[in-house]
């Protein structure tokens, strides 16, 4: 989307990313913005979040003197672009003071960034901020001069006497928590920092305040969603972490080969995964033909696929879309499920020899793992005559779901009966 699509009159808009904290609250001895999240920083999780928005033109990301190359590793090795990177400072308004600095005042400056109408100041640390989120606090700035996002207080707020006891409470329901993202019109927010005093450097917690005491700038105030809650302590990692596996879980792409039994099988999996996964996209395609379903599977962000072969002991089909997935970049970002059914057709086969045929799942889980493809095995019993069929799919399906919900890079390589 162009940004005169979405901003009348065209605004330009850039964001700040104050990213140069220790995460105290967090403990350990890597600031949280740095902490992995499937594998990757936090601050890639948010970088995307703003990156993917066509309508933001740069992107200043203010980290400590120390990180500063960690940062260009990251950008580097999730293919960030339109990021730059600065010195942050002792105290986050310093961080966001640092990132301001970095858009020259004049046109004829060499700098290749160029003065926002308006600037977006958002944490590192909050990963989930949506474009229609970002989209109405720059609306409410262009407006207002500054805006910011808000939610309900969880608690109530209490002051406390010098002797530790109860002074005041606040009635809760009118107060709000301050979140982010917030915005202004860039000078706004930049006659506020410069006019600001080394107190309100140090201490102060608000950007809106500066706004409002220094530029006599009333912020509108924007109700968020929940998801925009700042990760301070360990938990929240884990909060973290399990939002993002809820939202790669959400779609499932079955392929086949083009064997009569797997196409069935495929068939029956994908009606019965309907019930086991929030939102399953079910969709078939055979992996030799319809290339271009499967772009468009990969374009609808799908991290999860179900490669059914009729044959035990084939490799093909997985290595084509470990092939494909590689092609289309899908596993840079996140880690990519690819779960390979295998039908076991014969009564008579023992169950070591089926073993046997499969051991080539673990060498080739051990190898694509590299490329961030998580490879699970799984046997299925299929005989179409069997009244126990629907019992053993939905014990396929069961597991598919539990896979793909818990991403779990130790499990690789393991072939699990259903
Ligand atoms: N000197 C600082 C301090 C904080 N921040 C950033 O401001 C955001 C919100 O601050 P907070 O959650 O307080 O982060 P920390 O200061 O790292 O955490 P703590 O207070 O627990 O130490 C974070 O993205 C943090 O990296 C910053 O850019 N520069
Ligand atoms: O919510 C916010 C905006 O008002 C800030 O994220 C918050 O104030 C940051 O403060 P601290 O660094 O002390 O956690």
């Amino acid at each position: 989307m162009e940004p005169g699509n979405v901003l009348s009159g065209g605004a330009s808009v850039a964001a700040v990313l104050p990213a140069g904290g220790s995460g105290e609250r967090l403990g350990g001895a890597t600031p949280k913005q740095f902490c992995a999240l499937l594998g990757r920083p936090l601050i890639s999780y948010t970088v995307r979040a703003l990156e993917r928005i066509n309508w933001i033109s740069d992107i200043v990301v203010a980290v400590s003197l120390e990180n500063i190359e960690t940062m260009k590793s990251i950008i580097e090795k999730y293919g960030h672009k339109r990021i730059t990177v600065v010195e942050g400072g002792m105290t986050r308004h310093r961080s966001i003071f640092n990132g301001l600095k970095i858009f020259p005042e004049s046109k004829l400056s060499s700098c290749p960034l160029q003065k926002p109408e308006v600037v977006i100041i958002h944490d590192a640390v909050r990963p989930f901020v949506e474009e229609d989120t970002l989209l109405k606090v720059v609306l409410a700035a262009k407006e207002h001069g500054a805006a910011g996002a808000i939610r309900p207080l969880v608690s109530t707020v209490v002051a406390s006497s010098a002797d530790g006891s109860l002074d005041h409470s606040l009635e809760r329901s009118r107060y709000r928590a301050s979140e982010m993202p917030q915005a202004f019109l860039f000078d706004i927010i930049y006659q506020a920092y410069h006019q600001c005093t080394d107190y309100d450097l140090d201490y102060g917690t608000e950007c809106l305040h500066l706004a409002l005491k220094y530029c006599k700038t009333n912020a509108k105030l924007i109700e968020g969603s929940p998801d925009l809650w700042k990760v301070t302590y360990k938990w929240d990692l884990y909060a973290a972490e399990s939002v993002i596996k809820d939202t790669l879980s959400q779609q499932v792409c079955v392929t086949t080969d083009m064997k009569e039994d797997a196409v069935q099988l495929g068939f029956l999996l994908q009606e019965t995964l309907k019930n086991e996964v929030k939102q399953v996209k079910g969709i078939s395609v055979f992996l030799c033909k319809n290339d271009s379903r499967l772009q468009n599977i990969f374009l609808g962000q799908c991290y999860n696929f179900i490669c059914i072969n009729a044959k035990k002991s084939d490799i093909k089909e997985a290595q084509q879309l470990v092939d494909k997935l590689e092609k289309a970049r899908i596993s840079v970002l996140h880690p990519v499920v690819l779960i390979s059914v295998h039908l076991n057709v014969s009564e008579n086969m023992s169950f070591s020899n089926g073993m046997e045929e499969l051991a080539w799942i673990k060498e080739f889980a051990r190898e694509v793992k590299k490329k961030n493809i998580l490879v699970y095995g799984l046997l299925i019993h299929y005989n179409k005559d069997d009244p126990k069929l629907q019992e053993t799919i939905n014990s396929a399906a069961a597991i598919i779901s539990a896979l793909i919900k818990d991403r779990n890079p130790e499990l690789i390589g393991q072939l699990l009966v259903a």
